[in-house]
């Protein structure tokens, strides 16, 4: 298996710095139980509104890695306000490094329909 440990620290998010750097809104508090519908999630679909997306059930504030994401802004933007769980596993299902990113950027659950 690879060494990842370099290229982790070599593109660690800087959240806060982003965030300040695109203006972008901080993600909400996540206190234990925070749930949130894919409605709730659908209006954060730009730098502007917040970069949000539902995978495998959980809800993620992606507004930080946006510039980060070593595939693309564009592949980020492109699952703003959605479930992307499909688009996700199809590229990084097993990765342990998108997944490792991923967690930094958790905000609640996504509510079950
Ligand atoms: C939503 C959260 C995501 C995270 C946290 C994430 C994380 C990462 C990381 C860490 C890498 C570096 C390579 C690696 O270590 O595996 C990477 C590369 C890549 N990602 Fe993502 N990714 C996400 C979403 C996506 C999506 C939705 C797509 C496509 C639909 C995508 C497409 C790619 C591609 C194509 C690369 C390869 C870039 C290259 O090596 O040239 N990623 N991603």
């Amino acid at each position: 298996r690879p060494d990842r440990s370099l290229k982790q620290a070599a593109i660690a998010p800087a959240p806060q710095a982003v965030r300040d750097l695109l203006q972008a809104p901080a993600p909400a508090p996540a206190p234990a139980g925070t749930t949130y519908t894919l409605a709730d999630i659908a209006p954060h679909n730009s730098l502007t509104t917040g970069v949000w997306a539902a995978i495998n059930g959980k809800v993620y504030d992606l507004t930080a890695w946006v510039p980060q994401h070593p595939g693309g802004s564009d592949r980020i933007l492109a699952i703003a306000g959605t479930d992307a769980s499909d688009q996700f596993n199809a590229q990084h299902a097993g990765d342990s490094t998108p997944a490792y990113y991923l967690d930094t950027f958790y905000i609640g659950d996504l509510a079950q329909s």
